[in-house]
C-alpha cells in the first residue's frame, strides 16, 4: 500500500477530520486522524494491517507477541497480530501509567513488536515500550498505521509505519489564529479518568 492508498482509506472512512485537536501530548493540531472510524470497519481495519503486518515482518522477522497501548492501540494490534499468527496483547493506564495488567505476561525468548494505531510526538510508543521493559521477551522495534512525525520521533527502537505524514502541532501558546479561533476538542483517552 502506498501513502495515498492509506490516506484515501481514512478519507473514505471519514476518519481524516478538520478542526481544532487537543491531541495525547497537550500539543494542537487543525488535522485529526479518528482511527476509530476506521476500526469500525473491520474489512478495512484487515486490509491496513494485513499490509502493516507484511512490513513488520519484512523489518523484524517472525514476532511472536504484539503489545499496544489501549485504547487506540488495541484494534490494530490485535488485526496484525493475527496475521502475523502472534498472540495479541496491551497495556492500559493505571494511575495514568501504562501497564500490563489481566495477567498478561511475555514469556523469556518471545520475540516482541509494539504496535501503536498513530505516532505524533511518539510519547506514548515511549510510555508503552518503557511498561514492558522488565518483561523477559526481546523486543525487536515498533510500528504503526500512520507515522504523524514523518519519521522524526525517537522511540528508542526502530520504528516501521505504514504511512508517514507531515502535518504541523502548536504549543498551545503559539496557536496561529485561525486555530485559535476555532473550540478546541480532545479525542483521546489520556488523562480520562475512570
Ligand atoms: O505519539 P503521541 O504524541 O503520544 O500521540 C499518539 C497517541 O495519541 C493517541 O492516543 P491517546 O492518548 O489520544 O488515546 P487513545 O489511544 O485512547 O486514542 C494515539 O492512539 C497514540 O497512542
Ligand atoms: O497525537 C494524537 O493524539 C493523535 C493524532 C491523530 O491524528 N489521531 C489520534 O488518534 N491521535
Ligand atoms: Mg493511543
Amino acid at each position: 500500500m502506498t501513502d495515498d492508498d492509506v490516506l484515501a482509506e481514512f478519507r473514505d472512512a471519514g476518519a481524516l477530520l478538520d478542526g481544532h485537536f487537543i491531541l495525547s501530548s497537550g500539543r494542537r493540531s487543525a488535522v485529526y486522524l479518528q482511527k476509530m472510524f476506521i476500526f469500525q470497519d473491520p474489512v478495512r481495519t484487515e486490509r491496513l494491517c494485513k499490509a502493516l503486518a507484511a512490513k513488520i515482518e519484512a523489518a523484524f522477522g517472525t514476532v511472536d507477541y504484539v503489545v499496544s497501548p489501549a485504547v487506540g492501540g488495541i484494534v490494530p494490534g490485535y488485526e496484525t497480530a493475527r496475521h502475523l499468527k502472534a498472540k495479541a496483547i496491551f497495556v492500559e493506564r493505571e494511575d495514568g501509567q501504562f501497564k500490563l495488567r489481566r495477567s498478561f505476561s511475555i514469556p523469556k525468548g518471545a520475540r516482541v513488536v509494539m504496535v501503536e494505531d498513530i505516532v505524533t510526538t511518539g510519547l506514548s510508543s515511549r510510555e508503552c515500550l518503557a511498561s514492558i521493559a522488565g518483561e523477559p521477551g526481546t523486543i525487536l522495534g515498533a510500528a504503526c498505521l500512520v507515522d504523524r512525525s514523518a519519521g522524526r520521533a525517537d522511540l528508542g527502537v526502530q520504528l516501521v509505519s505504514l504511512m508517514k505524514l507531515d502535518v504541523p502541532d502548536y504549543a498551545p501558546d503559539a496557536l496561529p489564529p485561525e486555530l485559535a479561533a476555532i473550540p478546541a476538542v480532545k479525542p483521546g483517552s489520556r488523562g480520562l479518568s475512570a
